[in-house]
């Protein structure tokens, strides 16, 4: 009766609640919901060659790209047994992530509930006390201490692709992998740079951590892995194992960086060092108040996960999309050489560039790494909608950024002058209120200096074996890599 309920009861009568408030609801189809037939059409959409336009919507779920521009008001669509209401209204998505208590981080698996368990997937008043200890080292003036570690990593980047290019005028170079590289070596250094050699094989577990997630996720989601588990276990193991390392090394890193902070013997302002101060001074002002060790740890692991990969994406759509756009990679580059020739760009030159900033907004306006996914554990009320609990809100970035009714008729087309007196429309690929990304000004930042010191030493378009593929696998990615001519300048 238990699974009945479960299986068809339950989400029967949710149906029903949903439609009676004007809700647009996809018939429920036992067990699977309406996920089979919708990563049916996308595949069948992928099957075909795609032409070289940000119109990706119709690639990556045309499903929803065809629901939501039919009906104005939230559909809902069911993720197996589970509802999601996608919202697409601006003034519903601000409200439901100002209101961060009662839209909360949804249900995930085990595994990764066990695995993740930093500021992103917690909620409460424990998320709103570990969110004030970590703002202090994301502020402006602890990154401007961070960007000579960005320029190493940075000049690391520059110096392999000029070797690449002494025996010949171009060559062609997948750059996601550069990218991922980089942001990843970026972030081992501002989290542990005086540790260097730790941080980095830290996140080089880490990195291998995410891989075995995700496919977990794959195997957790599959019904066959779930009636055998064997798969699943071994996965576990090997996590288990790197777990393990990763909490070992962060914990000797932790103890040695305390004693130092507490004899006054001062480390650099790497991440760590200043999540630590931090911690330190909300604890002498209660002692119940303050991360305990543990979740200084689990913090620590969640900077790779939540600024890795979304970073490396941004920077690989925008050379992707300046290769598309030529004359903007030449007005950035213009910009970029009036200000700094081919000097080392300062913090306060980064902060000047203007043309630069507006394209990074663009691409993100266009290429959101991430969707936004929120749950309501109980009854509520949202506008005009009175939610059932066990509903999920889904609020597709990749959708909403490209609504003529919300950005113009041209709301496909690049075009950085969007960004040109700030933000007047709404945008969310940050998200959004209080739970808004913490690393927003660190990814901007080693964004715009990478692009800077690239345009400054090379050109680069479109090599003819790129397939413009957009695919969503946790974040969104060129599906068959990034491949770019570069030249030299
Ligand atoms: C282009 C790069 C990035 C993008 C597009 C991005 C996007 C986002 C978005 C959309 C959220 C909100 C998710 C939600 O409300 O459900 C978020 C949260 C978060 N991001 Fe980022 N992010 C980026 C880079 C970074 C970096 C570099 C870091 C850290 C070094 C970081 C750390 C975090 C953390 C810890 C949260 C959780 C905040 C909270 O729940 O209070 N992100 N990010």
């Amino acid at each position: 009766l238990k699974l009945l309920q479960a299986i068809w009861w339950k989400p029967r009568m949710i149906e029903k609640k949903l439609k009676r408030q004007g809700i647009h609801v996809l018939p429920y189809k036992l067990l699977v919901g309406n996920i089979k037939e919708m990563n049916k059409l996308a595949s069948e959409a992928r099957s075909k060659p795609m032409e070289l336009s940000h119109d990706i919507a119709t690639l990556l779920n045309p499903m929803l790209q065809k629901l939501a521009m039919t009906y104005k008001k939230p559909i809902a669509i069911w993720h197996g047994t589970v509802p999601c209401v996608v919202i697409m209204n601006p003034k519903l998505i601000k409200d439901i992530m100002t209101r961060k208590f009662e839209f909360q981080k949804p249900e995930v698996s085990p595994t990764m509930k066990f695995f993740l368990k930093g500021l992103s997937n917690i909620d409460g008043d424990k998320w709103a006390m570990h969110r004030k200890i970590i703002n202090p080292a994301f502020h402006m003036e602890k990154l401007k201490g961070m960007l000579p570690s960005f320029m190493v990593c940075c000049e690391e980047m520059v110096e392999k692709w000029d070797k690449l290019l002494s025996s010949a005028n171009s060559c062609e170079l997948d750059v996601l992998p550069e990218f991922q590289n980089l942001t990843g070596d970026i972030i081992s250094r501002a989290a542990f740079g005086s540790n260097l050699e730790e941080g980095r094989l830290i996140f080089s577990l880490q990195r291998e951590q995410g891989k075995l997630l995700e496919q977990s996720i794959f195997n957790f989601n599959s019904l066959w892995s779930r009636l055998l588990p064997s798969k699943l276990k071994e996965l576990k193991e090997k996590m288990m194992q790197n777990h393990q390392q990763v909490r070992a090394l962060l914990q000797g890193l932790i103890e040695t960086r305390e004693k130092a902070i507490l004899s006054g013997n001062e480390y650099q302002n790497d991440l760590l060092n200043l999540l630590l101060k931090s911690n330190f001074n909300e604890a002498q002002e209660s002692p119940n108040l303050g991360m305990s060790r543990e979740d200084v740890i689990e913090e620590c692991k969640l900077f790779y996960f939540a600024g890795h990969e979304t970073t490396a994406n941004l920077l690989t759509w925008t050379m992707i999309v300046l290769s598309m756009h030529l004359n903007w990679q030449e007005k950035a580059r213009q910009e970029v050489l009036d200000l700094v020739g081919k000097n080392k760009p300062t913090f306060d030159e980064l902060n000047r560039m203007k043309i630069a900033r507006m394209i990074l907004f663009e691409v993100l306006r266009l290429y959101p790494p991430t969707s936004v996914v929120r749950s309501i554990p109980k009854e509520t009320q949202l506008g005009e909608y009175s939610l059932p609990a066990g509903v999920n809100l889904t609020i597709p970035l990749y959708l909403v950024q490209r609504d003529p009714e919300l950005w113009g008729e041209n709301a496909m087309e690049f075009n950085p002058e969007r960004f040109s007196d700030g933000f007047t429309k709404p945008f969310f690929s940050f998200g959004w209120g209080p739970r808004i990304c913490i690393g927003q000004n660190f990814a901007m930042l080693e964004a715009k200096l990478a692009l800077a010191m690239i345009l400054q030493h090379f050109s680069f378009e479109l090599s003819p074996t790129y397939r413009h593929a957009p695919y969503v696998a946790l974040t969104l990615q060129p599906q068959f890599g990034a491949q770019i001519v570069l030249s030299k300048i």
